[in-house]
Parts: C-alpha cells; sequence; structure tokens
C-alpha cells in the first residue's frame, strides 16, 4: 500500500500504492508510517521523496473509510511526524493532490509537481474541511485571501496556478520524481525549521476581520445553508490569529461538528451516487461492464432552436464533428450565428483555438447520411418528431443511431416509425444544453443495450452526468417534478403565496424557488403541454375553469395565468413581476394576491396558514414517493440514480443529498405517515397515496439506502 524504495543517492522513495486514486486508506497511513520509520533509521537515507503509482499523487483521505468506525494512524499526527522530522521530506506531485494528498504534500519540506498536476482541497464539498493541517497550513504559505478562496471552494488548480500561489516550490514538465530527487539534492543539508509551515507565525494582517467578513458573506450566499463553508472560514481565520497549535485545536472542534453531521452523509453519499449512475445497467441484465459502445465521431443535429443549439456546442467542445441541420434557410443562419457565437466567446474565455472547423451546417437530410448518431431537438410535437425520424431512416446508414431529446414523450411510439427500434435511444438534455451537466439516457422497450452503451459513452465524452432510465411519461425527472409542481399550486389554492412557497424552498436550499424557477422556464410551455395532452379543450369555462380533470383534482390557475398573457419573465409578469420583459429580479406582484383572493372566494376555498414544514413535507415527499413509483416501476435502477438527476437537473440542494436521501434521513416511517396524513385530508390528489415500496421498507424496518436496491429485486421477483 506504500512501496519503500531505496534509491542509489542518498535518497528514499515511498510509493503511495491504492489504485485508482491512491486514496490515504488506513493500509496506505500504515504503509507511510512504516516507510517514514524505516527512512529514518536508515543512516545513509538523507532525503525521502513521496510519490504515487501510475503517475497519481493521491486523491485524498479514503471517503469509504469515513462511514466506519476509523482505524490506522491518523492522518493529523502522521502528516506531523512527516514535516518534524530530521531528515528532508519532498512530495513529488503527478496526476492529482488533493485534500489528505495535498495536505501530506504541504507537511513535506519541499513540493514539486508536474505541468499537468491539479491540485487542491475539496473537503467541502464532502460537508467538511481539510483537518489534517490544511486550513492552518495552506494560509501560511499562500496567505488569507487565496487559502479562504480555495478551501471554501474546493477548486482545483494547476500546477502553473499552485507555483504563482507558492504552493509548489517547482513545475516540471518532465518527471516530478526525477526533479523532486534532484531538487533534494541540491538542498540536503540545508536547515529545515524554515520550511515547516507549522513553525511559521499566524499571517495575521489589519485587515483579516475585513477579508473573512466577506468571505463569509460569500459563502453564506452561495452555501444555500450549507455548514461547512461557513466553518472553513472559521478556521482559516484562526491562521490569522492563533498559533498552529491553537489554530490545529479548532481545526479540530470545527471537523468534530461537520464530520459527524447529516450534511456531510448526504454530500459524500452524493459523491459516489455521482459516480455509480454511470454504472448502469438495464432491467434485462445488460450492464455497462458488460456491453460495447463502438466510436462515435460524427454527429447530426436536428434543429437548432434552443436545445439544438446546446446540444451542438457541448459536442463541438468535446472534438465530434457536427452536422447541424434546420428546416428553413432564415433558422439556419439565426442558429447558426447563435452557435458560432457561443462557441467563440468558450474558445476565447478558455484560451483555446475555435472549434469551428468542426461544425457544418445543412438545410437537407442528406448531408447526414454520413454521421454515427443523430440527436433529434426539434420541438416537442411526436407528430412532427415522427416525420424527422422516418425522413431520417431515408438517408441514414444502417447501423446509425437516432436519439430523440425529448423531455418526456414516448420513445416507444417514436421508435415504432422508424426500421431500427434497437437502435432508438432518448436523450433529455437540460436547458441550457451546454451548461447544464444532467442527461437523462432513456431506453425503450426495443432499445439494445449497444445504443444505450453508444449514448451513455458520447454524454460522459461532453462530460455530462449520465443516468440511464426507463420509458414513462416524464421519465424520471418530469414524472416527478409533476407531483411538485402539483403540490405547490395546490398550496396556492389552500392559502400560500407563491413568495412563501419559493421562500421555504429556498430555506431548505434550492437555489430557486419554484414559482421563480416556472416564470423562467416560460408559464406558456407548460400550457401548451396540457392543452396537448387534452387536459384544455374547448369544453373547458375559461372563465370558471373546473378543478376537476381526468379523475382528479386539477388546479387551473397556471392556465388562467397564460389567458391574461403572464408567461414568466419573458413577458416581464407571471408568479411575479419583472421591471421589463426578459428582467431578472422578481418582485411579488399585489395583483397576484388579489388574483389568488378572488379565485379562492369564486371557488369556495377558505384560506390556511401555511406553514414552511408543510411546504417542504408537501413538496419534497411527494417528490420521494414518487420516486418510490419510479423504483417499483423499475424506470430508475436504484435510489442513487433518482437523487443524482435531482441534483444535477433540478437544483436540489447537494448537502441534502437528493430527495430519495433526504426521505431516508428524515426516516421513511415519518414520510409514510406525512403521506398518510396528506392523503387523509386532500383524498381527491391519488398521488399522495403513499407507494406500495415506502410501505413495504417501512414494514422492513426501514433499511438503510444503500439496500433499497436488493429490496427492490425481491419486489420484482414477486410480481
Ligand atoms: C482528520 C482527517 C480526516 C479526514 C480528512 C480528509 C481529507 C480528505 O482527503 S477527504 C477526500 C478529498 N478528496 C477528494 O475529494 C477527491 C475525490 N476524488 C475526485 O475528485 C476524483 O475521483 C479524482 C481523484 C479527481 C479522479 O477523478 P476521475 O479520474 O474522474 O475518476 P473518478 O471516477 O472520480 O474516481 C475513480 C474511482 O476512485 C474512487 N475515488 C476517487 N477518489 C476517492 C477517494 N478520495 N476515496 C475513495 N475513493 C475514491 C471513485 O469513487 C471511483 O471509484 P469507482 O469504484 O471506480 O467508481
Amino acid at each position: 500500500m506504500a512501496r519503500y524504495t531505496r534509491l542509489t543517492e542518498p535518497i528514499a522513495l515511498i510509493t503511495l500504492n491504492n489504485p485508482p486514486v491512491n486514496a490515504l486508506s488506513s493500509a496506505v497511513r500504515s504503509g507511510i508510517v512504516d516507510s517514514v520509520s524505516q527512512a529514518l533509521k536508515d543512516d545513509q537515507v538523507k532525503a525521502v521523496v513521496f510519490c504515487g503509482e501510475n503517475r497519481m499523487f493521491s486523491g485524498g483521505a479514503d471517503i469509504k473509510e469515513f462511514s466506519g468506525s476509523m482505524s490506522g494512524p491518523p492522518l493529523v499526527r502522521m502528516i506531523h511526524s512527516i514535516e518534524a522530522s530530521e531528515k528532508l521530506m519532498v512530495a513529488a506531485i503527478e496526476g492529482v493532490a488533493l485534500g489528505g494528498g495535498l495536505e501530506l504534500a504541504l507537511g513535506c519540506h519541499y513540493r514539486v509537481a508536474n505541468t499537468k498536476a491539479r491540485l487542491g482541497l475539496p473537503e467541502v464539498t464532502l460537508g467538511f474541511l481539510p483537518g489534517a493541517g490544511g486550513t492552518q497550513r495552506l494560509p501560511r504559505l499562500t496567505g488569507i485571501t487565496a487559502a479562504l478562496e480555495l478551501i471554501t471552494t474546493g477548486r482545483q488548480i494547476s500546477a502553473q496556478e499552485a507555483l504563482q500561489l507558492g504552493i509548489v516550490d517547482q513545475v516540471t514538465e518532465g518527471n516530478a520524481v526525477q526533479a523532486a530527487m534532484e531538487l533534494a539534492l541540491s538542498v540536503i543539508g540545508q536547515p529545515l525549521n524554515p520550511r515547516r509551515l507549522s513553525l511559521r507565525p499566524p499571517v495575521w494582517s489589519a485587515d483579516v476581520d475585513s477579508v473573512c467578513e466577506v468571505a463569509l458573506a460569500r459563502v453564506k450566499q452561495h452555501s444555500r445553508g450549507a455548514m461547512a463553508p461557513v466553518a472553513c472560514v472559521q478556521a482559516v481565520r484562526a491562521a490569522a490569529m492563533l498559533p498552529y497549535s491553537k489554530g490545529m485545536e479548532k481545526e479540530r472542534q470545527l471537523m468534530d461538528t461537520l464530520f459527524r453531521s447529516s450534511q456531510a452523509r448526504a454530500l459524500q453519499y452524493a459523491f459516489f451516487a455521482q459516480r455509480n449512475a454511470g454504472k448502469w445497467s438495464l432491467p434485462n441484465g445488460a450492464r455497462w461492464n458488460n456491453t460495447k459502445a463502438r466510436d462515435v465521431q460524427r454527429v447530426g443535429v436536428i434543429g437548432l432552436g434552443t436545445m439544438g443549439r446546446g446540444i451542438a456546442v457541448s459536442l463541438v467542445k468535446a472534438g465530434l464533428s457536427v452536422v447541424a441541420l434546420e428546416s428553413d434557410a432564415k433558422q439556419l443562419e439565426s442558429g447558426k450565428k447563435a452557435v458560432t457565437a457561443m462557441l467563440q466567446r468558450d474558445a476565447q474565455r478558455r484560451g483555446v483555438g475555435s472549434p469551428l472547423h468542426l461544425l457544418t451546417f445543412a438545410l437537407s437530410f442528406h448531408q447526414l447520411k454520413d454521421v454515427d448518431l443523430v440527436i433529434e431537438a426539434v420541438f416537442e410535437d411526436m407528430n412532427l418528431k415522427k416525420r424527422v425520424f422516418s425522413d431520417l431512416c431515408k438517408v441514414l446508414r444502417a447501423g446509425t443511431l437516432i436519439c430523440t431529446n425529448t423531455s418526456g414523450l414516448n420513445v416507444d411510439e417514436l421508435a415504432k416509425v422508424t426500421d431500427r427500434q434497437h437502435l432508438v435511444v432518448g436523450m433529455h438534455f437540460f436547458a441550457p444544453a451546454h451548461v447544464m451537466k444532467l442527461l437523462e439516457v432513456v431506453y425503450g422497450s426495443r432499445s439494445s443495450p449497444e445504443a444505450v452503451a453508444v449514448a451513455m459513452a458520447l454524454g460522459k465524452r461532453i462530460q455530462k452526468v449520465c443516468v440511464a432510465v426507463g420509458n414513462c411519461p416524464g421519465f424520471v425527472g418530469n414524472r416527478m417534478l409533476k407531483l411538485y409542481m402539483d403540490q405547490s399550486l395546490y398550496l396556492l389554492e389552500e392559502g400560500a403565496t407563491p413568495e412563501q412557497v419559493d421562500q421555504a424552498l429556498e430555506e431548505f436550499g434550492f437555489a430557486m424557488g419554484i414559482f421563480k424557477v416556472a416564470d423562467l422556464s416560460g408559464l406558456d410551455v407548460g400550457w401548451r403541454v396540457r392543452k396537448a395532452s387534452g387536459l384544455i379543450g374547448p369544453d373547458i369555462d375559461p372563465v370558471n375553469p373546473s378543478r376537476w380533470r381526468l379523475g382528479q383534482r386539477y388546479c387551473p390557475l397556471p392556465d388562467m395565468l397564460c389567458q391574461q398573457g403572464r408567461f414568466g419573465q419573458k413577458t416581464g409578469r407571471g408568479w411575479y413581476l419583472y421591471n421589463s420583459p426578459g428582467s431578472k429580479e422578481a418582485k411579488p406582484d399585489p395583483e397576484i394576491l388579489n388574483f389568488l383572493e378572488d379565485y379562492r372566494l369564486k371557488y369556495g376555498i377558505t384560506p390556511q396558514r401555511i406553514s414552511s414544514q408543510e411546504v417542504i413535507e408537501r413538496c419534497a415527499f411527494s417528490l420521494a414517493n414518487e420516486g418510490f413509483r419510479i423504483l417499483e416501476d423499475g424506470i430508475a435502477a436504484g435510489p442513487e440514480d433518482i437523487d443524482v438527476i435531482y441534483l444535477f437537473g433540478y437544483g436540489w440542494p447537494r448537502h441534502r443529498g437528493g430527495p430519495m436521501f433526504y426521505a431516508s434521513q428524515v426516516g421513511l416511517s415519518v414520510v409514510l405517515e406525512k403521506m398518510e396524513h396528506y392523503h387523509r385530508i386532500h383524498p381527491d390528489v391519488p398521488s399522495l397515496e403513499p407507494s406500495r415500496l415506502l410501505r413495504r421498507l417501512v414494514a422492513e424496518g426501514s433499511p438503510p439506502i444503500q439496500q433499497w436496491r436488493n429490496h427492490i429485486k425481491n419486489l420484482h421477483s414477486q410480481l
């Protein structure tokens, strides 16, 4: 786990060996302690160089160990004894030095990095702080301002930036171990005390308080209730005010609180859930590791509206050739302008050459004849998409995949009009598609495992977080969103205001409340979908619209807003008021309050006082309840996939793990009891009825979320 090699020079090499990222597991730490003591005992050894196997220094502490009882040599003590050692210690950083990996390097007396290495203290993203001296040593190297920024954001930096900040002493284009050995040979014998960061005084300066105040205000605004960034500021402040030993005491106290917090558990769960999502599996047994994805080089994108533009940009940025198709010259020209500008801006920002040579704009389907895969991104209309699909089959090669960017239409129905149902999958991008990380890859009943593998691999290549999901209206994300939206609307009918609901959701941690999001997306989008689905039709009285449709409670409020031309930000009025059409600052609108009062009067609804707790329970538990139904139906493979979808596509606060994780934290029996309670009060809302799987899990003793997959398997095997 740590290999000790005695080199011919007076140098010993300690190689961390725990693939794939050389995490500092208990065994690795034991190996390091043993190796260091071996080096200290050997009189011939004057210096020790630390490196990682496979040119990867270390991804930090082993996160898997955090959920168990920690054993082995503590990281803090180990790093302290490395720093205190009378022999020279040098870190040779290649690949990454993250978290405890960088803290280990900071305990060394010198640091050398390869130009391609990346360094950072990402602990804040896992719900705690760099608790192995990172909050005290880093500021002593970089000063308070840079340390605050790095530690509170967890941002990874390049070796070059690390050199500028003084974090590394040397950057090399060549082998970092070789460079570290040469550096060691050149400084052996020089005094080590000036190199021991813990011996440096606090990094106090007259503006420390104001710098920390500014940092605190920034993290409070961005963190939306996350505790770790706030604690990071407090710990770094201690490095400015206190001697090292007292600063370490503060670091330890803060770490103790964070380490045990439910937020840390949620963030660590999210870390692994994100990585597990790539390990997809289909109900027929096909999996990521038994299905080969063939290579894709040329992709056709059909439709250059908002979605098509973002998709084309993502593909080109990843180095794929793209043929972008529109139906008429005017739309093609406007799409071309937009895509070109987006790509040029991005290239400029990143200081790289423009990739425009990868793009071809086309008006004829024939220009798609050589592509490996097509992503159709035309308007969300089944008949239009069907026409496009059958036209495509006339020109595409036999093996070309056809993917549809749809937010919820039936992938099987679309596949049926093609000559290749096995090569049809859904690729549900989220707007703006070049920014949003989530991609739902939707397999239909006939989609082949290879087609799913290709779509998942392509998504990964364009840096999306991909989740494979089954085919049902709305797939996973939008199927759940509908119930969340329904509950928010019912809360308005029952007495809440849009601001009240949004405030409760934002206090919970959402970046934006649901009504602000609706205004941003445009209320007309859902209106069109409801018209197409038959929920709104000529038989509905526009003045006194029915609150009962297709056999259940229906809230006509959004339709009534649309009838007034209130489409949200784009018209300057929606659930909120905006200074002008297109402006972003949402202000409460007294007209809406009057409108809601009139509405309640008209329908004889006595307004109730709605608490924030009720808002969260009805919204979040409804999401989770539908998530359980999705698991029952086999539409998602596990609760982690659902949570990843909500974290990356719907702004669910990461420190709350996702709706399924949240339900597991609150306690499944509490969720069940609340759903039963709300269903009793609102029997006209069938979705409030607790799902079968929720009941079953509670009956089986509320197992931890990691075990739900087994219970779901049992459920399916008995169907
Ligand atoms: C008192 C002091 C107590 C605690 C101190 C803690 C300090 C810390 O060090 S906390 C950990 C800080 N480190 C991180 O947050 C880094 C997390 N990892 C990453 O950012 C990335 O994995 C990466 C290292 C940049 C590599 O990225 P990539 O090449 O894209 O591979 P991945 O798919 O992300 O990871 C591959 C594989 O490794 C597992 N893994 C990664 N890091 C860790 C880790 N630190 N501990 C345990 N496991 C790790 C990851 O889950 C993947 O596993 P698979 O099984 O292959 O999915």
